[in-house]
């Protein structure tokens, strides 16, 4: 079998069946599914959902007696309080639910409880690191998105002795046809084609798309062919809170580029760009913003398969595999993509 295809086979699968649970929970998104954690940003009980079921997903795939390496975004800690086990309870509901809609069964030996999803939830504490390997979990990336029932991703990447090896990327609202027409996303959405895109990309062995429902077969990408900038569109966060959006509107206009930002939420924009429908990703946090590996090892494998690059705002590679005790940050302070290395940082 070629390299990692089990993986691929195996990451995929749980990106499914987290973006299963993540629709379920969108349609039908209260006030009570939302809490905010000690940094003050949101969670759902689809981030902690879909975080449990990669988790499990991915451990019941292992050979027995093969621990999973788990660096992923949640952990249980605000669960297991008094105020939390509701929330728990609601969430080992929708995993158990998103498992039996996915086999028609339950697991064996019978459904979760609330402490094996806590525990699953809890794998993902890993730190990391450069040697041996570690899947990297953002299970819910662009939370305010999804809380907004706009775009979000959940994003699986396979560090292996400390280089990404694997990038998968569910866009469950993410349309299949191109979002770089008038009218964006929405235009598209109700273009015949799906939405909902599974990017998967392999090391050496590029990157491809498929629609969330399985309808049609995976078919290889590659990033926009246009180097000139006047012709280039860029995007950036939707968030302001998240990026510099005056600073990222000087740097267009000083590379020439015409066209206003695409501004979606989470790594659809790399799924989005590495299909074509624009040519660059300006990103920068504000000052004391710590980017996690989470938020990039995914997508970032995808643009480089489909032969774009990504780099830090000094030009170099990004950098997965640090062993930190806090947790999964990497040293991305500052980041911006493009096809090549002509924007000044
Ligand atoms: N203050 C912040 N600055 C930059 N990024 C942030 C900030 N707060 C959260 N994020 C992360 O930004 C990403 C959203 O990307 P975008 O801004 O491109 O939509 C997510 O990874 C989100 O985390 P989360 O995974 O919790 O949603
Ligand atoms: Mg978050
Ligand atoms: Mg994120
Ligand atoms: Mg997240």
């Amino acid at each position: 079998m070629a390299l990692y295809q089990k993986e691929v086979e195996m990451g995929c699968r749980a990106v499914r069946l987290a973006a299963l649970l993540c629709q379920t929970v969108q349609r039908r998104l209260l006030a009570e599914e939302t809490a905010a954690k000690s940094d003050k940003s949101p969670v759902t009980v689809a981030d902690y959902g879909s975080q449990a079921l990669v988790s499990w997903a991915l451990q019941t795939a292992l050979p027995p007696g093969e621990t999973l390496s788990l660096v992923a975004e949640e952990d249980s800690e605000d669960l297991r309080t008094e105020s939390g086990a509701a929330m728990l309870q609601r969430i080992t509901q929708l995993v158990n639910e998103a498992i039996k809609a996915e086999d028609g069964a339950q697991p064996a030996p019978g459904p979760l409880t609330p402490e094996d999803v806590a525990t699953a939830i809890d794998r993902g504490l890993s730190n990391g690191g450069p040697l041996g390997r570690h899947w990297v979990l953002d299970p819910i990336d662009g939370t305010k998105g999804f809380m907004r029932g706009e775009q979000y991703a959940v994003a699986l990447g396979l560090l292996d002795e400390g280089e990404v090896v694997l990038g998968i990327l569910g866009c469950p609202n993410l349309p299949m046809a191109s979002i770089s027409v008038p009218g964006g996303v929405m235009a598209a959405a109700t273009s015949g084609q799906p939405v909902g895109c599974l990017f998967a990309a392999r090391k050496g062995c590029g990157a491809t798309v498929e629609p969330m429902d399985c309808s049609l077969p995976p078919q290889k990408v590659s990033v926009s062919k246009v180097s000139d900038p006047a012709w280039a569109s860029f995007c950036e966060s939707y968030e302001s809170a998240h990026s510099l959006q005056d600073l990222t509107a000087n740097i267009a206009r000083v590379l020439g580029v015409t066209s206003p930002p695409v501004r979606i939420d989470s790594q659809a924009k790399y799924g989005a760009m590495a299909r074509g429908d624009a040519a660059i990703y300006l990103r920068f946090p504000h000052l004391g913003y710590r980017e996690k590996i989470w938020d990039h090892c995914a997508g970032a494998m995808v643009i480089q398969e489909a032969g774009g690059v990504v780099v830090d705002a000094a030009g170099r590679p990004l950098d997965f595999s640090k062993d930190s005790a806090a947790r999964g940050t990497a040293p991305l302070r500052k980041l911006h993509f493009s096809r090549g290395s002509d924007i000044p940082s």
